[in-house]
This record gives C-alpha cells, sequence and structure tokens, in this order.
C-alpha cells in the first residue's frame, strides 16, 4: 500500500487555497467539503468491523496494521449502533484548509457518472399521512410514559431517474451551501450494486485536536423563506418558541453528560444560538471541552455520543425502541456519523443529515424531525418536507414534492 500523503490544516498558514492548487484524485472515493477544510480520499479499503465489541481496541489495530503513523480511518457509522461501522483505510488522503466542492472530486470509483435525469419517479416512503399518523402516535407513547421526552421520527422519499445521477454535479451543488458539509461516502455494496451516502449536513457530532473536543448540536427548526421579512420573523420565532428549546435542550444535556467524565473542562461558551443552512434555521449550541487523556479518539467519541438526541430521543434505548416499532423504513446510514480519524486520535465526525444513499440512478432520501410534549403533527411533517429541499434542489427536482401527501 502506498504511504497516506497528508496535508495538515495546522501544518499551513490557514489561508484559504485555491481549489487547482490542491491535490487531486483521480479516483476519489470519500470526501468531506467542510466549513473550513477539505478532506478527500481515495483507494480506499474496507476494514472489518465487528459490532458489539469494544471499538478501540480494533481501531488500534486497523490503524497500526497500515504500518504507517500517518495512517488514517474514514467512513460511516450506521444509525443502528448494534451494527458495524462502515470504515475504510485509503491508500491516499488529503486535509487542506478551504473549501472546494467537485473541483477536488475526482470520478468516483463507485458510481458512474451520468447526465441530469429528465423524469423523475418519486415514492414516499410513508406517505405524509402514515408520517403524521406515527407522530400523533408518538405523541401518546410520551403521555403514557412521562420519562419519554423526545422521539426523532424520520421519513424516507425516494426518487429514480432516467439515467445515472452524476455525483460529482451532486456533490458540487451540495457545497454551494457554506453553513453545510457536503459528504460523499462509499457504503457498502448491496445485490453488487455500489452505494454512496451523499449529502450536506450542518450538525458536528464531535472534533477532536489534541485535547481540545467539540461538538455543535443542533435542534429545533424552521423553515427558511426568500422573502426577507419572514425569513426573519421565522428565526425570531424559533429562538423564543419553547417546543424548539426543549428539543434543543435535550441534544446538548445528553452530550455534556456523555463528556463530562472524559473532559477537565467542558462548556458552552458562546450559548445556544441560531444557525442558518441555505434552507433551514435551526438552534445550536457549540460545546467545547479539554480531554482529560488524549488516548480517547475522535472515533470512539463518535460512537459513545451516537446517537444522540438530535437523531433519537430521550431516554435513548426508549426512544430507540420507539422509533424502530414506528417507522416502516431501514434508516441505514442516515442519521448515523460520516467521517475521518488519524491514528493520533484527531478527527472530525458530523452527524449523518440532509443525505441521500445513491445507488445508479436511485437515490433514497431521509429527514426527520424531534418530537416533544407539544408537537403537531402537521407541523413536523412540513418539518421534514422542508428538511428534504436541499438535497431535492441538489438532484434538480423541484422541493415542493416534498409536501405532496399522497401514498405510492
Ligand atoms: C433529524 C434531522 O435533523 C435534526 C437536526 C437538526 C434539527 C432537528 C429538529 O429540529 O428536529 C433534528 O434533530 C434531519 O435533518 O433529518
Amino acid at each position: 500500500m502506498n504511504k497516506a500523503s497528508v496535508v495538515k490544516t495546522s501544518e499551513r498558514t490557514g489561508q484559504q487555497v485555491d481549489p487547482t492548487d490542491m491535490p487531486v484524485t483521480t479516483s476519489a472515493c470519500f470526501a468531506l467539503v467542510g466549513t473550513g477544510e477539505t478532506v478527500v480520499a481515495s483507494g480506499c479499503r474496507q476494514v472489518p468491523i465487528r459490532a458489539g465489541e469494544p471499538l478501540a481496541p480494533q481501531l488500534a489495530a486497523a490503524l497500526a496494521d497500515a504500518g504507517t503513523a500517518d495512517a488514517v480511518l474514514v467512513g460511516a457509522l450506521p444509525y443502528d449502533r448494534t451494527q458495524p461501522a462502515h470504515l475504510m483505510r485509503p491508500s491516499e488522503w488529503s486535509r487542506v484548509p478551504g473549501r472546494s466542492g467537485a473541483g477536488v472530486f475526482g470520478q468516483p470509483s463507485l458510481v458512474r457518472v451520468g447526465g441530469e435525469a429528465s423524469q423523475w419517479r418519486v415514492r414516499p416512503e410513508p406517505s405524509l399521512e402514515v408520517y403524521r399518523a406515527a407522530v400523533t402516535e408518538a405523541l401518546a407513547h410520551m403521555e403514557r410514559r412521562p420519562d419519554l421526552r423526545k422521539v426523532v421520527l424520520s421519513r424516507a422519499l425516494r426518487v429514480s431517474g432516467d439515467r445515472p445521477i452524476d455525483v460529482r454535479a451532486l456533490l458540487g451543488r451540495l457545497a454551494e451551501d457554506p453553513a453545510a458539509t457536503a459528504f460523499c461516502v462509499p457504503l457498502p455494496p448491496q445485490g453488487g450494486t455500489g452505494r454512496l451516502l451523499v449529502g450536506a449536513t450542518p450538525e458536528l457530532l464531535v472534533s477532536r485536536r489534541g485535547e481540545v473536543v467539540t461538538s455543535h448540536p443542533l435542534a429545533g427548526s424552521a423553515r427558511r423563506s426568500a422573502d426577507p421579512l419572514l425569513d426573519r420573523e421565522a428565526a425570531d420565532a424559533l429562538a423564543i418558541s419553547d417546543k424548539d428549546n426543549r428539543e434543543h435542550r435535550e441534544v446538548v444535556t445528553a452530550i455534556l453528560d456523555q463528556l463530562a467524565p472524559y473532559c477537565r473542562e467542558l462548556g458552552t461558551p458562546e450559548g445556544t444560538r441560531l444557525v442558518a443552512t441555505a434552507s433551514m434555521w435551526h438552534l445550536g449550541t457549540r460545546i467545547v471541552g479539554r480531554l482529560r487523556d488524549t488516548a480517547v479518539s475522535s472515533l470512539e467519541l463518535a460512537a459513545l455520543l451516537h446517537p444522540t438526541p438530535a437523531v433519537c430521543g430521550t431516554p435513548r434505548d426508549a426512544a430507540a425502541e420507539l422509533i424502530s416499532e414506528l417507522e416502516v423504513h431501514d434508516r441505514g446510514f442516515y442519521a448515523g456519523a460520516v467521517g475521518w480519524c488519524e491514528a493520533t486520535g484527531d478527527g472530525d465526525w458530523h452527524v449523518a443529515l440532509r443525505c441521500a444513499e445513491i445507488a445508479g440512478r436511485e437515490a433514497r432520501l431521509h429527514a426527520g424531525a424531534g418530537i416533544v410534549r407539544g408537537s403537531d403533527p402537521v407541523a413536523e411533517g412540513e418539518e421534514t418536507a422542508a428538511k428534504f429541499a436541499a438535497m431535492l434542489r441538489a438532484l434538480g427536482l423541484d422541493e415542493a414534492i416534498a409536501f405532496e401527501g399522497t401514498a405510492a
């Protein structure tokens, strides 16, 4: 195996890099186009990870096996923590400051690059009506079980075009939103078909640089408007919404509680703020800590925190059980995490949101919404529809289709 080529941000000047100067790989298989840096990896080989067994020794073995101090693992954690992580060791990777979309991304090895589809078939899974009924059911469960404070329910849209989806173009368009981290991660093939998880997430699960650990949970949402006045109104209403603030606090509290034993300092220096993507407003709180022991890697921290109440609920096990009862589709890697982890343990893991699993002409999009007491099933259905907008627009589809309630 070739020695990995690594360009570390911290060793650079920190200035933005002209995309044309960036190391272009011809068969990129993994890309994260982040708010401050771009990570591209190629020549990815799957690393076997056994679910249900401690992650730390498995990671250490995988990284040691690479035979170089520069080794890195890239990949994805599925939503279901009983399923194995999908990790890969690339033969080459680069991490450079700045943001570049399709420019750094060579032809993905797993997916044929097609043109733009002119005809799409769209199938909601489930229909909006069935989703609303599931929200009503979740609220009824919460009445019966006072300890169940939050559950995140999702739905999917299956879209198929008349030609293979052009993943490079898709990633380029997703990377146009500076508030999101666009990503493309190869998934284990299913039935001989290559699959990719492609999306643009605004939510950082965890990042580690030396002893500094950061998380930026989001929860509580409002759809953005093209009208500046309505947009401001939506943001102001979100900022003071009791329901959304309760929904948000569940996530922040859970992450603080889980990180606390690992940190000698931990806090939320900026408090809760509004975060804007191109299509959504969210409540967000940056959490920053200093680790007691840097032996714990970014990937172990990600596996510890995942799934947070931004994608599952509180208490975690009860929420997960209700999700498996009420959701008809398999979340797969949606609501999991995507990222990278170096041999030093440094790395970034993002919550896999606003994404689609892509296989040839087919894309399966997912979106969810946090349900707490006081949630309105109709509003929560609309929130999921609004969250589909980023992917639908990037695919060239009319985002209005996500609001249609008819069953396929
Ligand atoms: C579960 C999703 O979003 C999460 C992240 C931000 C806001 C959320 C909310 O307001 O419900 C969700 O917790 C999704 O986009 O599918």
